[in-house]
């Protein structure tokens, strides 16, 4: 769960949107902010600015309430953040990302687009700079809040674009009548929007400029950088769509068959020395063609087992390793037993299960859990602690309930790991059900590998042992296409 970071807000008196009394920061032995008192009014737009590491961007995170201080903060309601690095969630297209404030509170509605409705379902890799900060101001736009906070927004953008965004945030500051607190590093930036600048120096207040009135549009309209701006264009690059990716060539397909073939030709040239143990691919084929039936029966059951298993292994191993991700004190407990599991080998308990369970399906799914189970505990772990805290802080501002944050944030977030470990869940979960298999006499694959081996029909043993081969290359694919399908907004 997200914890306020600082104790909850005094509402400010009623014409003022944020009063900051004596507020100081520290972080070890340094103080960064050093008594700060300041008092914004509704609907006023302040611009801080200040030399790099004097505390802008602290200040902006104690009234959003991401930092801990001294001193009283009060603020009307829960202030909108545009951070520096926009932080769009990767796997949300633009309309996601712009509608996450009102998805997760109930509340607020798309103030509007910024002229991004017509690439509404991109995903933020496919934007530019400057496409990327629009979404980004449009998602705070979206939360609704009385106060809106900016951090240095466009200071990744060209100089003629960053115009462009200046004059859009006046008129919308002229529409909406929020309260806005807006760092920059630029001095004609911050007369040009703010109502006031605030010159924020060596963590305190140095000079507060009445700027009212100074923004005239002239500075961008009169003499030689408004003749320039003619010459170049007002065409917005920020909206450009970027070009469609072309297709790769299908070269892994290539070689991969090209691995097989050269695996086929030393597997025949091995069988031709040691003929007796070890029959030919040709063989083997024809023993799979002759025992097809006992084979696909073989097949079935052992699917069944391993499906079974990778379910109970996601059933038992998600939480433990969500829990594991959250909290470090779980995850000290919970590690040692996990290792010891992991190191049991499998194949000197499964005997003993026959005694315990007798030959039932319990038995064999315990023995497919235990062998496949890791690797869903550990990626689901990476994955939930991967989740970077900068989105966590995104969370934080909008207001979204720890339910909220585990849907929309947690999930997607740890998917890419849980699949990458579900990979290597489903190959041993089909291992699992083989050696289940072989130790209950099952109906499936490993069963009649067994009774063929003991009877010194090396070949059929071969395609049995084929087959399993062929359902993990399947099973693996299986998982891949998901993969494909829920990281599609990974793709380039
Ligand atoms: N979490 C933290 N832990 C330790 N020190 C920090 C932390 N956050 C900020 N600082 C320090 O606090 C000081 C002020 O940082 P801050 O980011 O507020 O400055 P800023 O004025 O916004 O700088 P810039 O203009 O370069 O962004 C810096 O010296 C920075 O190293």
């Amino acid at each position: 769960m997200i914890e306020p970071s600082h104790p909850p807000a005094q509402v400010p008196t009623r014409d003022s949107a944020i009063r900051l009394e004596g507020v100081r920061v520290r972080f070890d032995e340094h103080e960064v902010l050093k008594g700060v008192d300041l008092e914004v009014k509704k609907g006023e737009f302040i611009a801080i600015i200040g030399p790099s590491g004097g505390g802008k961007s602290t200040l902006l995170r104690v009234i959003a309430g991401l930092q801990k201080a001294q001193g009283s903060v009060s603020v009307v309601g829960q202030p909108a953040m545009v951070f520096q690095d926009y932080r769009l969630l990767p796997w949300r297209t633009v309309e996601g990302n712009i509608r996450l404030p009102i998805e997760l509170t109930g509340r607020g509605k798309v103030e509007t687009y910024l002229g991004m409705r017509k690439v509404k379902h991109l995903y933020p890799h496919q934007l530019s700079g400057g496409m990327k900060a629009r979404v980004a101001i449009a998602r705070a736009l979206a939360q609704d809040a009385e106060v809106l906070l900016m951090d240095e927004p466009f200071a990744a953008l060209d100089a003629l674009v960053r115009e462009r965004f200046n004059l859009e945030l006046k008129s919308l500051h002229a529409r909406t009548g929020k309260t806005i607190v807006f760092v920059t590093h630029s001095i004609r930036e911050a007369v040009y929007l703010a109502d006031r600048v605030v010159v924020l120096k060596d963590g305190r207040i140095d000079t507060v400029l009445d700027t009212s009135g100074e923004g005239r549009l002239t500075a961008f309209t009169d003499g030689l950088e408004a003749l320039l701006r003619e010459r170049l264009g007002i065409a917005d690059s920020t909206l450009v769509e970027p070009p469609p990716q072309p297709l790769r060539p299908p070269w892994e397909v290539f070689g991969v068959l090209g691995l097989a073939g050269l695996l086929l030709l030393s597997w025949t040239w091995l069988s031709a020395r040691i003929p007796l143990f070890f029959p030919s691919p040709w063989a083997v084929w024809q023993a799979a063609v002759q025992n097809a039936p006992q084979l696909a029966h073989g097949a079935l059951a052992t699917l069944e087992v391993a499906a079974l298993g990778v379910l109970c292994a996601l059933l038992v191993g998600t939480p433990i390793g969500y829990l594991m991700g959250r909290s470090r004190t779980v995850e000290r407990l919970l590690s040692p037993f996990i290792v010891a599991l992991q190191a049991i080998p499998t194949v000197i308990v499964a005997p003993l299960l026959v005694i315990w369970f007798g030959f039932s399906l319990e038995a064999k799914l315990i023995t497919t859990t235990l062998i496949s189970i890791f690797p869903v505990m550990v990626s689901t772990m990476v994955g939930v602690r991967e989740v970077d805290r900068i989105y966590r802080e995104v969370f934080q501002t909008i207001g979204a309930s720890p339910w909220g944050v585990f849907t929309k944030l947690e999930v997607p977030g740890a998917l890419p790991v849980v699949l990458g470990g579900l990979r290597l869940t489903v190959s041993l979960a089909l291992i699992g059900a083989v050696v289940a298999d072989f130790t209950f006499q099952g109906e499936g694959l490993g069963a009649f590998a067994n009774t063929e081996r003991l009877s010194f029909r090396y070949a059929s043993a071969f395609a049995a042992v084929g087959v399993n081969v062929a359902l993990g290359i399947a099973l693996y694919g299986l998982v891949t296409l998901l993969e494909y399908w829920v990281l599609r907004y990974r793709r380039r």
